[in-house]
């Protein structure tokens, strides 16, 4: 195992008034402690790409912290083998006054490397950190992408056993992210065991195989990244509205609500009728058939159409949409919806649909019934558009002009 945790458990005190302090003092009063999380177990081979997710506060970083040693556990046991590279603190090594080529030589060292070592790696973290001049300039005078840039480059400069990633820490703008996550994703195919803090569901799902899930100051969820996001997405909803998680067992059935409302059915149309697979460009209909049980003003019905990594592909709901007739006013009625799409322009391979009866523009407001995977399709290839690759038929056409000489 390359990182493993047994009854791992951080907390910090909590302030308190002096008197309470002086008490402490004198064995009076016992300190007291907020704990983050408590009895977390788990081990990581190598290899395995983990996502940590979970809301704001719920001890993510200080996981991370716990695992590269700059916060001290309370109780229990962490242990991490083998190179460590954190991109936690970006760096917070760096000496402000310093030119950039002379914090990559601070740092490298910081890494454990040697001059020679860290001089043979210069062009190559100057390459790719991508700041032009500014690479011989204090990097007191950097801007914050500047900064990110550098230090991301150098922190990644030697493929680590272990990398350990806060996204919100570690990126900088939008080209350097697309960058850097190519960098990420090429350690893990080369064997690095990869730790990874992200909000952003697209990116735990395409760059993990196994994702963690901290909630209520322990692991809520240990399992395949689709499941769990899918688990947590449902619980912020049922947190949201205080009612009852459908969850059988360890497997999440992926359906969650307050039943005030109720998709009865999900299907797909091709041109003949109700279809498990249509052809890449084939005109669709999506049909939903609902029920509201009360009556209900701001009744929104939506879909989302996910890829078989689960990655996000197309959702629409039917908010703000003027023309069409309140979905609500009728309880007891059971009614349909459709979807029409002139032209299902997907790559050939398996799609999911997910749809949810919610109030106002998203679930978190009130959400009624949110069936995960309600339908799952098939889109197969069609020769008219010929062989291509990816999950959209954009139907690019190459064309070119001879241009006289
Ligand atoms: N040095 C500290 N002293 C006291 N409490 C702390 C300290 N560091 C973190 N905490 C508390 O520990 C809890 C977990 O914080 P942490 O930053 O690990 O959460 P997180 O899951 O990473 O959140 P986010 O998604 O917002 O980054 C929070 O309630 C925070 O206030």
């Amino acid at each position: 195992m390359v990182i493993s945790v047994s009854g791992l458990g951080k907390a910090y005190p909590v302030r308190q008034g002096p008197w309470v302090t002086l008490g402490g003092w004198f064995g009076l009063t016992p300190p007291q402690r907020r704990w983050v999380f408590r009895g977390l177990d788990f081990t990581i081979g190598p290899g395995q790409a983990v996502g940590i997710i979970g809301a704001n506060g719920a001890g993510k970083s200080t996981l991370l912290k716990v695992l590269t040693g700059t916060a001290l556990a309370t109780e229990g046991e962490a242990r991490v083998e083998g190179r460590v590279s954190a991109l936690l603190e970006l760096g917070m090594g760096f000496h402000p006054d310093f030119t950039g080529r002379q914090n990559v030589f601070l740092a490298g060292q910081m890494l454990g490397l040697a001059r020679p070592e860290i001089a043979a790696l210069v062009p190559e973290i100057q390459e790719f950190a991508e700041i032009g001049d500014y690479f011989d300039q204090p990097v007191r005078t950097y801007s914050s992408g500047m900064f990110v840039r550098l230090a991301f480059s150098v922190a990644t400069a030697v493929r680590p056993e272990v990398l350990i990633v806060d996204e919100a820490l570690a990126v900088g703008d939008i080209y350097f992210q697309h960058k850097s996550f190519a960098r990420i994703r090429r350690f893990k195919e080369e064997g690095t065991t990869l730790l990874f803090v992200s909000h952003d569901p697209g990116a735990v799902k395409s760059l993990c195989d196994r994702a963690l899930l901290l909630g209520d100051g322990r692991l809520l969820m240990d399992g395949d990244p689709d499941d769990v996001l899918d688990y947590y997405t449902a619980l912020i909803a049922e947190r949201e509205n205080r009612h009852e998680l459908v969850s059988g067992g360890d497997q999440f059935q992926g359906r969650s609500g307050n039943g005030k409302a109720r998709i009865d059915s999900v299907e797909i149309l091709g041109e003949m009728g109700e279809a498990q697979a249509l052809r890449v460009g084939d005109a669709a209909t999506l049909r939903i058939r609902f029920t509201a049980h009360e009556i209900l003003p701001d009744l929104v019905l939506g879909m989302l159409i996910k890829d078989r990594t689960g990655y996000d592909i197309y959702g629409i709901n039917t908010h703000q949409r003027p023309h069409l007739p309140p979905l609500g006013d009728r309880p007891g009625q059971p009614r349909t919806l459709d979807f029409r799409i002139p032209a299902l322009n997907l790559g050939a391979g398996s799609y999911s649909v997910t749809v949810a009866l919610h109030s106002h523009a998203d679930h978190l407001h009130d959400n009624y019934d949110w069936w995960e995977r309600a339908l799952v399709f098939q889109i197969v290839p069609n020769h008219r558009h010929g062989h291509f690759v990816g999950v959209t038929a954009l139907q690019a056409e190459p064309s070119m002009e001879e241009t006289a000489s």
